[in-house]
């Protein structure tokens, strides 16, 4: 049974997938085996479109496991050579997506790695954007947005140039490790003679499940985090972080409904950050560790009381805590969707952890959402003292592609 067709009829509805299991459909770990085969759990089965309005991997739930990629075009590839890539990455986005095997697979005669078989989708996305550089490799200059102008320079930056910035960028995640390096290895192989890896980024999330219900994710410093970010109900929600369909003069007519992704990698000094006391690390970040709640009282959903004084007279969540700095009330209404991954790449030089987060946030426009914020938080956030950024990057992230189009069609098309 092919992924797809697995997908097809366990992605319909669980009883139909159960029953075509119990018939023998081959789900991975059983298959050969006598033993009755068992369905995908909803994991496996749990499938986003490829196509719509939007790329997926924005407003999307963030995945178990993430890869962050970013390539240069090589010397003589220009704008043909990167529509025909960008129609690669997307026929294999969209085969993949759907839980089918890679048709560029990479081994000797092509076929499929095997990485991901027996799997289903897995809530894998994957996400495209451009960076600054792009548009002068492929003299599509006069499409650049302003908005890729380069992010200014924090006081708190450290970065590292080669594991910054790059041509095209692209974010994969998925509930499943396998899903998703399976992904990454089939667009790395796409790229052929267009395009290098400049960098690669890996990060996870807290696996669907593993808490007894739903909730926030938590970060390696033990936080909850992501409570603050703009919720779909909310009336700005779109225009916060996508670019209008019929974008403002200045914009590209292909931007719409496309956004902007900031990637910083974070790196977390976590042998300092434990040393605090619960009490002192609730104090940096304003919110309760255990429950994510403002140190105002109520719940992780209860609006913070930035007035509130406690019996000392001192102001409840600190001046400087870092949820009060973010909050868009303190920065003219400034906001972002944060969508990290953690990362841990073993013991850095200096015998601490190289562990931290790779924070993405999306946005209709960087000087909306991430400058502001950044500038506030350079100033006098208190949890500068436990982080240092030590990559960066910026990509314009157009919007979905429609049936039959590939990503970015309308700008290398243009
Ligand atoms: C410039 C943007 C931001 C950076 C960089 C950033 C780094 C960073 N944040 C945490 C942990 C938490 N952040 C929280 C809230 C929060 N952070 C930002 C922005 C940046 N954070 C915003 C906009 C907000 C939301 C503010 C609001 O509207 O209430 C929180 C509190 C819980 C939550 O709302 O998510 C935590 C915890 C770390 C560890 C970190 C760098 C490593
Ligand atoms: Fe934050």
């Amino acid at each position: 049974m092919s992924r797809r067709r697995l997908l097809g009829t366990a992605g319909a509805a669980g009883a139909v997938g159960l029953a075509l299991g119990a018939v023998g459909g081959a789900t991975g770990y059983a298959a050969g085996s006598p033993e009755p085969v068992t369905a995908l759990t909803t994991i496996g089965t749990d499938y986003l479109p490829f196509h719509g309005v939007h790329q997926p991997g924005i407003t999307t739930p963030v995945q178990a496991s993430g890869h962050l990629i970013a390539f240069d075009l090589l010397p003589g590839a220009g704008r043909k050579e990167a529509a025909a890539l960008l129609r690669r990455w997307s026929a294999s986005a969209r085969t993949l997506m759907a839980g089918e095997p890679a048709t560029n697979g990479g081994g000797a005669g092509g076929h499929d790695t095997g990485i991901a078989l027996d799997a289903g989708p897995s809530s894998l996305t994957v996400t495209f954007g451009f960076g600054r550089t792009f548009f002068d490799r492929t003299e599509l200059t006069g499409q650049r947005p302003e908005a890729l102008d380069p992010l200014p320079a924090f006081s708190n930056d450290h970065l590292d140039a080669g594991r910054s910035d790059g041509d095209l960028w692209i974010q994969i995640g998925s509930d499943d490790a396998l899903v998703a390096f399976h992904a990454l290895r089939t667009l790395q192989k796409d790229a052929g003679a267009a395009a290098r890896v400049r960098w690669q980024m890996n990060g996870f999330n807290r696996s669907p499940g593993a808490t007894p219900q739903p909730m926030t994710s938590r970060n390696l410093m033990g936080q909850i985090d992501g409570t603050g970010n703009p919720k779909p109900s909310e009336p700005d929600y779109d225009r916060r972080i996508f670019v209008p369909s019929a974008p403002a003069a200045g914009t590209p007519a292909w931007m719409a409904d496309g956004s902007y992704a900031v990637v910083r990698r974070i790196r977390m000094l976590l042998d300092d950050w434990e040393q605090l006391t619960v009490a002192r690390q609730e104090q940096v970040i304003g919110r309760r560790k255990a429950d994510g709640a403002p140190l105002t009282g109520g719940t992780e959903t209860t609006e913070m009381d930035l007035d509130k004084l406690g019996r000392d007279g001192s102001l409840v969540i600190p001046a400087n805590a870092h949820a009060r700095i973010s909050k868009p009330e303190s920065n003219g209404g400034a906001a972002m969707l944060r969508r990290p991954f953690s990362f841990h790449d073993g013991i850095g030089d200096d015998g601490t952890p190289d562990a931290g987060l790779l924070f993405v946030c999306w946005q209709a426009h960087p000087l909306k959402g991430f400058v502001p914020v950044q500038r506030k938080l350079d100033r006098g956030d208190a949890l500068s003292a436990f982080i240092r950024h030590e990559a960066s990057g910026l990509f314009a992230v157009p919007g979905g592609a429609r049936q039959g189009e590939y990503v970015g069609q309308r700008l290398l098309e243009s």
